[in-house]
């Protein structure tokens, strides 16, 4: 692998020639830079940087594979359609940069559950060959642990064809990350076999700890791995939290909100006309609200729908093919699809380009988990509006949810299993109590976010994340707009703790199941 990394690479001409973009965005070329020369990079940087480009990229002007290792389904079942010939457009607009990299004839191939096995046996069989044409991979972790698919990489690797290895969301592989999973545990057999391929892991959402963790469960070495880290900032996001209780429905509030958005493209003159000469509808205000519970996507969808708003449920109990339409419907901008109430299901991997708004129903289950959904917005760069409806009984809801999660991962016939001796087991139970801490705190943390009315929402954003310097804002949240009026809202919208606490006795928030 050391020769070909004296090769020179032009990756201007790539960026403008395979990928359209006139030039690369702060630290793109660095880290594009670093993985060419053969080292390995950790990048943590916010939700709609730009980070796919940064392994892309090198997939397109170096040798041989890259492997990408992604825990989305959603990017998955997108990817499947254009790799390779018959290509399907259904989903293409919905990851514009593989759109760009087919048109360029370059192959891009994923192997999940979802592959028709006829798509499977031909990805397969170019890869067997030693040298593939295909150039990035989109992989499971879990598809990572077949032994027929490791003695696959092990015959590229032996062909000098193994060219990079990416991690995706890199923090599901910590159990202090907000979306652990346990697949992600075995991928250190990368580094274990393959010690000269470079490695790039990325993420959005990591704390110091998280990030270290990730580095030691992929055998990486920190002395020679180059770490970039981005702030978190997201300066065209308005982040605002509206108060609620068990008493008070947010449906009203939202949708007066969304009639003021729909009446202000109207009643512009200029606005309108613009929309109307780019073929925009101008009720087209396309936005995610995320809720917790299915039974909430369905309704509150229906009920939107009787108001006059496009507007579509999608949780993991739908059907594929309605799942299916209601994205492609949504990433096309069609009518009647414009608000899409989802579960976490409908998660990261989404890279809709003009989302004007995300809306949480209730407190997420964690910090991170909210930054990454909010995140799903104004990724165009323009203004966005992300509402979260906090009330203090949906806070202690989730926190009965967690509580009773934690006592099951925390059972010994949980532990248990598959595990040979008392050590292991020890050990095992240790990491579950981090774990179960972790979890806690990112709530806990969330809840007091919601709370705060002593400073900007893009600070605390930021403090949460570690990070030092003071993001911009500039009145691009509810804080930083109207302080008092914050204060007011809060007082007058949330039930008091005295209360919380005697229903809590009663045992009035234990809830059955999330989604
Ligand atoms: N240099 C660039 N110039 C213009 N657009 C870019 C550039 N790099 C990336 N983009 C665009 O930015 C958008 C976000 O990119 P991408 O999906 O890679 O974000 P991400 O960092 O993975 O975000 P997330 O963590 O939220 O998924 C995409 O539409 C992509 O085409």
């Amino acid at each position: 692998m050391a020769e070909k990394r004296k090769v020179q690479y032009d990756i201007d001409y790539t960026l403008s020639r395979v990928f359209g973009k006139q030039s690369f965005r702060p630290l793109q070329r660095e880290v594009i830079e670093t993985t060419l020369k053969g080292d390995d990079v950790f990048l943590q940087a916010a939700t709609s940087f730009g980070k796919s480009l940064c392994f892309q990229l090198p997939a397109v002007v170096d040798y041989g594979i890259t492997i990408v290792i992604s825990p989305l389904l959603a990017l998955m079942v997108r990817l499947q359609l254009p790799l390779f010939p018959p290509p399907l457009t259904l989903l293409l607009p919905q990851n514009n940069q593989v759109a760009s990299m087919h048109a360029a004839n370059i192959k891009v191939a994923t192997i999940n559950s979802t592959t028709p096995p006829s798509l499977k046996t031909a990805i397969l069989s170019d890869l067997q060959c030693g040298h593939p044409l295909t150039r990035l991979l989109y992989v499971t972790p879990e598809y990572c642990n077949l032994d027929h698919f490791r003695k696959t990489l092990r015959t590229i690797h032996a062909q000098r064809e193994l060219s990079r290895i990416a991690i995706d969301e890199a923090h599901c592989i910590s159990e202090w990350g907000h979306d652990f999973r346990p697949s992600f545990a075995a991928l250190g057999f990368f580094k274990q076999e393959f010690p000269d391929v470079p490695m790039i892991c990325l993420t959005a959402t990591a704390t110091a700890r998280v990030r270290a963790d990730i580095i030691a469960a992929l055998s990486l070495n920190p002395q020679k791995l180059k770490v970039f880290t981005m702030s978190t900032s997201r300066p065209n996001l308005h982040y605002q939290v509206r108060f609620k209780s068990d008493d008070s429905d947010p449906y009203h509030d939202f949708l007066s909100w969304l009639h003021r958005v729909h009446a202000r493209r109207t009643t512009n003159s200029a606005r309108s006309y613009q929309l109307t000469s780019q073929n925009q509808r101008l009720d087209n205000v396309p936005g995610i609200i995320y809720t917790l519970f299915r039974k909430d996507c369905e309704s509150l969808a229906a009920r939107l729908r009787s108001d006059g708003i496009g507007a579509k449920p999608y949780h993991a109990g739908l059907p594929h093919t309605e799942r299916a339409d209601t994205l492609a419907g949504w990433v096309a901008n069609r009518e009647g699809y414009d608000v899409i109430v989802a579960t976490t299901a409908f998660g990261m991997g989404i890279d809709k380009e003009n989302v004007r708004f995300v809306v949480h129903w209730q407190i997420p289950k964690s910090f991170e988990g909210y930054y990454q959904e909010a995140g799903r917005a104004g990724r165009d760069g323009k203004a966005a509006v992300c509402i979260l409806y906090y009330g203090r009984e949906d806070r202690d809801r989730a926190a009965y949810m967690m509580a009773r999660d934690s006592a099951r991962l925390l059972q010994p016939t949980h532990m248990s299993k598959g595990l040979q001796n008392s050590v292991e087991k020890a050990q095992q139970a240790q990491r579950a109590q981090s774990q179960v801490v972790s979890r806690a705190t990112s709530l806990q943390q969330l809840a007091l976010y919601c709370e705060d009315t002593t400073q900007c929402r893009h600070e605390a954003i930021a403090r949460y994340f570690g990070e030092e310097e003071k993001p911009p804002c500039e009145w691009a949240c509810d804080w930083c707009k109207d302080a008092e009026a914050l204060v007011r809202r809060k007082d007058e919208g949330l039930v008091s703790e005295e209360w919380c606490s005697t229903q809590r006795e009663m045992g009035r928030y234990e809830v059955d199941e999330y989604d």
